[in-house]
């Protein structure tokens, strides 16, 4: 039996003229690893922003265990249990790094205001309780090392993983990840895929991955959509998107025709 986490019914977007998106049908099922792929300007990120709750669907219903999603605010779809990341990396720069996960797990702080401003003692180990696990997840990404740094001094890849460390403390059960690999060498994208599979388990996370790198989405990702101009063109195995002749037309070009021709 399948346990549908997230469904995705006839989701659409309009912005003035322009249907950015339009019709899409998608699901994750628990523990899944989905990839969302497709050209420049395909509607991925909007997508995105829907199932968050930054835009509102303009058609379509999302629901997310057996719930109506649509009309949520984002911060309200993160306490739900969807967390994601972007394709910009938003961190609080001016905050130290430890600081940048220590504010997405407050966010399920136990302890009330009250608590806080009087300083009672379920503050103190609320806090230190936050504090810790916020250090378990900078140890899993490779980061307890920086826990003290600026986070816009970390270089450009480890801030990349804070990005993802920061959306995994808010405990979701779906995360969204917007290019996580984006700007990174293949050795950096190589030990992100690992970590990715490694948290996916670890956290039993369904995972929804945005990603331009090819080899990256094939290798890890159980399904993947296709979308171009806004609408979805395919959707299933790596190797049957790879041998999609729609697939292939609209994003994966004439290299990978000939790769998989000669295969
Ligand atoms: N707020 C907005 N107002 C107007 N148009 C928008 C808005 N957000 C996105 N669009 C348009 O919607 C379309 C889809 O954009 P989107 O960013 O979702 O594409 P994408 O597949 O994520 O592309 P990329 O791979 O380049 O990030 C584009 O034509 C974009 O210009």
């Amino acid at each position: 039996m399948t346990n549908l986490l997230l469904n995705v019914e006839n989701l659409g977007i309009q912005f003035g003229g322009l249907k950015a998106v339009q019709q899409v049908n998608m699901h994750l099922n628990q523990g899944e690893l989905v990839g969302l792929i497709g050209p420049n300007g395909a509607g991925k990120t909007t997508t995105f922003n829907m199932l968050t709750g930054v835009y509102a669907p303009t058609e379509g219903v999302i629901t997310f265990q057996g719930k109506k999603l649509n009309g949520l605010d984002p911060y309200k779809v993160t306490q739900s249990g969807i967390s994601r990341t972007f394709q910009n990396i938003r961190l609080f720069k001016e905050l130290s790094v430890l600081d940048n996960v220590k504010v997405a797990n407050h966010s399920l702080a136990k302890h009330g205001i009250m608590a806080s401003i009087f300083r009672l003692p379920n503050f103190f180990t609320g806090e230190q309780t936050m504090t810790e696990e916020s250090e378990a997840f900078l140890k899993i990404f490779g980061l307890d090392k920086y826990k003290y740094e600026l986070a816009k001094n970390l270089p450009y890849g480890m801030q990349r993983r804070l990005e993802i460390a920061r959306a995994l403390a808010a405990k979701p059960r779906i995360l969204l990840l917007d290019e996580p690999a984006a700007g990174m060498n293949p050795q950096e994208t190589h030990d992100l895929m690992e970590l990715i599979a490694f948290i996916r388990k670890e956290f039993d996370l369904t995972i929804l991955l945005i990603e331009h790198d090819m080899s990256l989405v094939m290798g890890i990702c159980e399904r993947i959509y296709v979308l171009d101009h806004g609408q979805l063109i395919a959707d299933g195995t790596p190797i049957e998107i790879r041998n999609n002749p729609k697939v292939i037309e609209a994003y994966l070009g004439e290299e990978v025709a000939e790769n998989v021709t000669s295969e």
